[in-house]
């Protein structure tokens, strides 16, 4: 059968166990060939294919609940809850969103794309279950990555206490995006290597064999032989005490073991977790013997040869940002760098080969590593923190209550600031100006090109009177001239990029070549407009702004952020705040609403983040100002 007329997952119960296999063998060939043209997260769903195979065979979705921490593992159960003809369109606007989504179909219970959700989420189900009386069962799979988050462990804490009917498959292949990391990692290497589960099925299968009255038919018989996996449960081990029964560690590649595990786990009463060894990028050689993460999401790749697509091009901003920081640190032994699980793609890998002393990675644990920076910078450290906006969000109570409040010297290198494309609504990362900007004592910054970035980094780390966000966006520089020696940049002054009289575009980072672009096009008009890069979104310019007022010149902001709460959103309060009430402003941003996934260029035409509109909105404002005088 073709993948794409599986149109309900339990059209597969009929299957033998010969066809589960081919059915397995068939998915891998999909998505390696697939993703080969498209690009998403081969690794992660390579590893969980008979896994998926496995749970849609005995369980019955949508009634039985499956939770997907992160979400990026969920192509399987895509393709066998009937999506499988719209993989062409993964991750490309309005086509299949790489994670979970719940409008996309009723297989799909629960949204992700962050970490270390899924816990709570199925516990949320689990004790609607139990009030409402129904019998469903709810399954999360979090992989070992993942339960480094700290949301897993609230909820482990929970669950265990509660001792609520749910099953835990714990995808452990070792690998977070780089290689997993932390004393958790170590205890379940402990287990890994312990072998508990072979050896205990082993044992038990020939211990029942030489029972000589009922031995042959006892082995014989699947559904007593499942009750002998009790003892497959390891008494004191790590999950149990926390009050779990624990099953493992399962191969999860072998199709019986885990049928058989699933069925016990089903029948037995309270929560249960089964640990898994997988392997990532399994069935594929070079996602197999990724030992960086590099097939962990990808663009387009070379199936035969196993070479990734890349476009020659300007250095990325992230590379821009490692460089200049492992300079720095070499003159600044204070400077030290964090890292939540994403050494690779914050470029602080390269950071940590310089210098693997001063180089933490914490795990998925972003409000860790904030707290963290903070004690550093009381112990005159110089941390920064290199993380994604989207994953920052996730430490927004330690940026007020540990960091801002106590004022202390921390460098947020904030990458992937602006939308990011193919990932989506989850991980854009426009909100961060507003959980930024409202902090007493946080200043932030944003580049315009790579060369301000350099700058801007030697800039934050030269500053030392408290919290200092450097903002840019994923993806390449321009390829503009470096400067060979940094430059100081003034903290709360706007740079003017382009004279003119009839209005003036205030704006940051991306969206200045969008200004650039509707400037230029606006003076075939004959309509003069001025552009200024206010880099320092906080403290903003505030002569440069009162001049603005007195002048009577009207003003558009454009920010590749959230409007409401935005840089917009500072200039209408600083008007107010001084007085200037007669001051017109127009601003631009991302509306009030989820920006799903596509490419960015398209994603900026569809909300109107363009020239056109620049243009549009300013030959409205410009001839009102004219009209008043
Ligand atoms: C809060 C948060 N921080 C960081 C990430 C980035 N991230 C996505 S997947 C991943 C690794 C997950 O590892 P694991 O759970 O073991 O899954 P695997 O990819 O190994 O299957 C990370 C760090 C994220 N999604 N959410
Ligand atoms: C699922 C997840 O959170 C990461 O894998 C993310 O997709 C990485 O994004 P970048 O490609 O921008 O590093
Ligand atoms: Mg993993």
């Amino acid at each position: 059968m073709r993948l794409e007329d599986l149109q309900d997952p339990a059209e597969i119960k009929g299957y033998s166990k010969k066809e589960l296999l081919e059915l397995s063998k068939d998915i891998r060939s999909f998505l390696i060939e697939r993703l080969s043209v498209t690009g998403g997260h081969l690794g992660p769903n390579l590893g969980v294919v008979e896994l998926t195979v496995a749970l849609h065979y005995l369980f019955d979705s949508p009634k039985d609940k499956f939770i997907w921490d992160v979400g990026h593992q969920a192509y399987v159960h895509k393709i066998l809850t009937g999506r499988a003809n719209q993989f062409d369109t993964l991750r490309k606007f309005k086509g299949l969103c790489g994670f979970p989504k719940r409008n996309e179909s009723e297989h799909d219970v629960w949204e992700t794309g962050h970490s270390s959700t899924s816990l709570s989420a199925a516990m949320g189900m689990a004790a609607a279950r139990d009030i409402k009386g129904t019998d469903e069962s709810v399954v999360a799979v979090i992989g070992d990555g993942a339960l480094t988050g700290g949301m897993a462990f609230e909820a482990l804490n929970h669950i265990g206490h509660e001792q609520t009917d749910l099953i835990v498959i714990l995808n452990d292949n070792e690998m977070s995006i780089a290689p997993n990391v932390g004393a958790l990692h170590s205890v379940l290497g402990r287990l890994r290597t312990a072998g508990k589960y072979n050896r205990a099925k082993d044992e038990i299968e020939s211990f029942i064999k030489k029972i000589p009255a009922v031995g042959g038919k006892l082995a014989s018989t699947a559904e007593k032989f499942k009750d002998s996996m009790k003892y497959m449960v390891i008494p004191g081990v790590f999950f149990e005490e926390l009050g779990f029964t624990y099953l493992g560690p399962v191969d999860g590649h072998d199709m019986d073991d885990l049928m058989d595990t699933l069925k016990y786990a089903k029948k037995t009463k309270g929560p249960v977790l089964i640990h898994l060894l997988t392997k990532k990028g399994k069935g594929y050689e070079p996602a197999e013997n990724d030992a960086k993460g590099t097939w962990h999401g990808l663009g387009p790749y070379k199936i035969e040869s196993g070479e990734v697509v890349t476009k020659p091009g300007p250095p990325s901003y992230s590379g821009v940002f490692a460089k200049t920081l492992i300079k720095k640190a070499k003159a600044d032994k204070r400077i030290v760098g964090i890292t939540a699980a994403m050494p690779g793609g914050t470029k602080l890998d390269a950071f940590g080969a310089e210098f693997p002393d001063r180089m933490f990675d914490v795990g998925i644990a972003e409000q860790h590593a904030t707290t963290m920076a903070g004690g550093m910078a009381t112990q005159g450290l110089k941390p920064v923190f290199a993380v994604y906006s989207t994953f920052l969000q996730r430490g927004y109570d330690q940026l007020v209550h540990d960091i801002c409040r106590q004022n202390l010297n921390v460098v947020f290198a904030i990458d992937r600031a602006g939308l990011v494309g193919a990932d989506g609504e989850t991980h854009q990362g426009v909100f961060d100006i507003a959980y930024l900007r409202h902090l007493p004592n946080m200043t932030i910054l944003n580049p315009k090109d790579e060369n301000e970035l350099q700058n801007m980094l030697h800039t934050a780390l030269e500053y030392n009177d408290g919290p200092i966000a450097v903002r840019y966006p994923r993806g390449n520089g321009y390829g503009v001239e470096m400067d060979e020696e940094f430059k100081t940049l003034p903290i709360g002054k706007w740079e003017t990029l382009h004279e003119g009289t009839d209005g003036c575009i205030l704006t940051f980072g991306t969206m200045i070549p969008v200004a650039e672009e509707a400037v230029k096009a606006l003076e075939a008009e004959g309509l003069s407009v001025r552009i200024v890069n206010a880099n320092s979104v906080k403290p903003m310019d505030v002569e440069l702004l009162n001049k603005l007022a007195e002048e009577k010149i009207p003003v558009m902001t454009i920010e590749e952020t959230a409007l409401q709460g935005g840089f917009g959103s500072a200039v209408l309060e600083h008007f107010n705040v001084y007085g200037y009430h007669e001051v017109e402003v127009r601003r631009l941003g991302i509306p009030d609403e989820y920006i799903e996934h596509g490419d960015v260029p398209k994603l900026l035409d569809e909300i109107g983040l363009n020239a056109e509109t620049v243009i549009s909105q300013l030959l409205e404002l410009v001839p009102a100002k004219q009209k008043r005088a």
